[in-house]
């Protein structure tokens, strides 16, 4: 499968936080769901990547070839949406359309006009009397307009309500079904995720730990609900998180399959990403 993005060795320092050498590789045509919580680095990695930010190491590569800041060709390729970015209160979407038809060679004015009629924005409106959700709407019909192939999208469909949420995961499926198009989209809404991402990239205190296939991910890894005694008994290789509780011990491992077929009267379940995560995160020390 062809790279749209690599990551080799990345570090991003900042007094105190560190970016802590990512490699990491965005396949062509995906969408890679990124994960972590609040402070893991998610907002960081996608600025590495674009460029606003400078690399205190590592390298990365867009189609095997290093990043330049200076790529014309590179900005006409990446829709971007950050939360908390917005544009300038004094324009309206019309005003907005003028705009990125200068900016943009392949801004499309009529997908920008069929976007604002999807998501019921008034082009005579001035942003400063947009709603959050109207904001992230107007942020996404312009990543959408301008038949970019990578969408870099951090926390995107945050203060959308579910009826928006599913509009834009509908579209962003829609987008990948050309193999040029990618598309890695941080989120703190698993089960978006869990609905479209092909992959899921796990940063935990700026570490990468783990970008996995989902639907592997979610095969592989279950919780075991044992005894003290039969936790002693699991592959430590294959524990990613512990929890003591009352009864016993609830255990995520990575070999779900495998440790049921070995151990026919354990209970094994099956497991979400939330979880996945929450374990990692917030399990007891092992
Ligand atoms: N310009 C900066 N100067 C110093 N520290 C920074 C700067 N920008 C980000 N950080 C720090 O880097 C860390 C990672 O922040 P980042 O915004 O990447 O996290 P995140 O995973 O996107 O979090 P969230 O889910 O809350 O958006 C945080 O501790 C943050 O304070």
């Amino acid at each position: 499968m062809e790279t749209a993005i690599r990551l080799e060795n990345v570090v991003k320092k900042y007094p105190k936080f560190t970016l802590d050498h990512i490699n990491l590789e965005l396949p062509k045509g995906c969408i890679m769901g990124l994960v972590g919580e609040n402070g893991a680095g998610k907002t960081t990695l996608i600025k590495c990547i674009l460029g606003l930010i400078s690399l205190s190491d590592g390298r990365i590569y867009r189609d095997e070839k290093v990043i330049s800041k200076k790529e014309i060709e590179w900005k006409n390729d990446v829709g971007v949406v950050m939360s908390g970015s917005s544009f300038p209160g004094n324009l309206n979407a019309k005003q907005i359309n003028k705009i990125m038809e200068n900016i943009y060679s392949r801004w499309d004015k009529n997908i920008f006009y069929d976007y604002l009629k999807q998501f019921h924005i008034d082009e005579n409106k001035f942003t400063k009397d947009y709603s959050t959700g109207m904001a992230m709407k107007l942020q996404i019909a312009v990543a959408f307009s301008h038949n970019a192939k990578l969408l870099l999208l951090d926390e995107a469909t945050s203060g959308l309500d579910p009826v928006v949420r599913d509009e834009i995961l509908e579209i962003l499926q829609n987008f990948i079904q050309d193999e040029e198009c990618t598309v890695l989209f941080s989120s703190h809404i698993t089960s978006d995720l869990e609905k479209v991402a092909d992959y899921i990239t796990f940063l935990h205190k700026g570490k990468l730990i783990f970008s996995e296939n989902k639907d592997e991910l979610l095969y592989n890894y279950g919780v075991v609900r044992c005894s003290k005694e039969d936790y002693k008994r699991i592959d430590p290789e294959h524990v990613v998180g512990l929890r003591k509780n009352q009864f016993g011990y609830e255990v995520m491992v990575d070999n779900r399959i495998d440790i049921s077929r070995q151990n026919r009267d354990w209970v094994v379940d099956s497991t979400t990403l939330e979880e996945i995560i929450l374990f990692q995160i917030k399990g007891d020390v092992l």
